[in-house]
């Protein structure tokens, strides 16, 4: 764990760039910074490597006082990412990557068989090995940039605003990509954005500062948005948290309907002539695969041609944010529940997902601890 202990810093001239910050920062997780431009992310960061030296207070890393440490072991047990990547524009790839692992004294052998290791688990093609930073586009670069921050197997991986620089498709797939390796890997993270949504989306735990380096909330992501600390966060949050709050809440409660999905084979004309056939039933295939909606109220003999489905969410793993886009976008109002091999659950119209966002605020008014547990974004 790092701690950061009632620590401030004043530069030279005098600017207060943080103001008696206190944080605990727990292994095995995300925790992200994040705040308007100037507002002591980065020097936070920095101090915790001693980049920056705090002008008062102290940081621990598993209880230790940083300063007590040389500076060399202390930053060598700290994987660092920085916008643009910062890669040596004249070593390979490989050797980038293979960097720090040389510095330790790896052989040549050993650090470049890390590096090509490092090159998958970042979903680098192993081709581009031998090839130079300005030959990858700037969403690799960025992945050949934590690619080396994790070389040496560094129990601490800082990031300061790492995909700040790429367009926002490819920041989703680095986002992504991050979570993904952070579930294999259980580093202590700390990630710098000024962009709360990528905050909310990668953070298991979110600090928020102001202007002036001062603490305004430390919150996970789904507390920030359920109950911003003042107007200054709220604020920052942006429009619409509601909704987004939806995005912590999974469809795992959903009381979904199988009373409109039929298989093809049904005795069609006999289904017509009964009350489920007032409204748009959902044709699967043999296996239960969702083929699309069918109007049986105007009978021609045979099933109308029908509607497509869209998309429908997955049971369990996406979130009611997901489940109600789907409802808003399906031709008939219903979004269409699967498993994950896409076999149709049930349906769930905009009412069902409005009754299930109810059920889950009265849980976790009532505080119950499925609702309390730190809640990571579900899709
Ligand atoms: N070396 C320095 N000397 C004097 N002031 C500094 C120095 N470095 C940073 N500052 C000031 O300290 C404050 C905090 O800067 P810092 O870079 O930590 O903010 P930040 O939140 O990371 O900003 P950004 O999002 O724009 O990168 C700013 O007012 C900045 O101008």
């Amino acid at each position: 764990m790092i701690a950061i202990e009632d620590v401030s810093k004043r530069y030279a001239d005098g600017t207060v760039a943080v103001d008696r910050l206190s944080l605990e920062i727990p292994n095995h997780s995300i925790t992200v910074l994040v705040g308007p431009s100037g507002c002591g992310k980065t020097t936070t960061l920095r101090m915790i490597n001693r980049m920056v030296e705090p002008s008062s207070g102290t940081i621990r890393v598993d209880g230790e006082d940083i300063t007590r440490r040389p500076v060399n072991a202390l930053r060598q047990s700290m994987g660092y990412v920085i916008q643009n990547a910062g890669l040596f524009q004249h070593r390979t790839i490989l050797d980038n990557i293979a960097t720090v692992p040389r510095l330790l004294g790896w052989s040549k052998e050993r650090a470049r068989a890390r590096a090509a290791e490092l090159m998958e688990r970042v979903g680098l093609d192993p081709g581009m090995a031998r090839r130079y930073p300005y030959q990858l586009s700037g969403g690799q670069q960025q992945r050949v940039g934590v690619a080396r921050a994790l070389a040496a197997d560094p129990p601490i991986l800082l990031m300061d605003e790492p995909f700040s620089a790429v367009d926002p498709v490819v920041r989703r797939g680095l986002q992504e990509e991050l979570l993904r390796i952070q579930g294999e890997l259980g580093k202590a993270i700390v990630f710098v954005t000024h962009d709360m949504d990528e905050a909310i989306t990668v953070g298991d735990r979110v600090a928020v500062l102001r202007t002036g380096g001062k603490l305004a909330q430390f919150a996970a992501p789904d507390e920030l948005l359920s109950a911003p600390a003042d107007a200054f966060v709220e604020e920052f949050l942006g429009g619409d948290r509601g909704i987004r709050g939806l995005s912590f809440l999974s469809t795992r409660d959903l009381a979904l309907d199988r009373s409109q999905v039929f298989p093809v084979g049904t005795d069609w004309e006999q289904l017509a002539g009964q009350k489920t056939a007032q409204a748009p039933v959902l044709v699967t295939d043999a296996d239960g695969k969702p083929l699309g909606w069918a109007d049986l109220t105007v009978w021609t003999g045979e099933v109308q041609t029908l509607e497509p489905y869209g998309q429908g969410f997955e049971v369990g793993r996406d979130s009611l944010r997901v489940a109600l886009d789907r409802a808003v976008l399906s031709p008939t109002g219903q979004a269409v529940g699967v498993d994950a091999s896409g076999r149709v659950l049930g349906l769930a119209g905009q009412e069902t997902v409005a009754t299930a966002i109810r059920a889950a605020r009265q849980r976790r008014a009532a505080d119950t601890p499925q609702e309390s547990a730190p809640a990571k974004a579900v899709r």
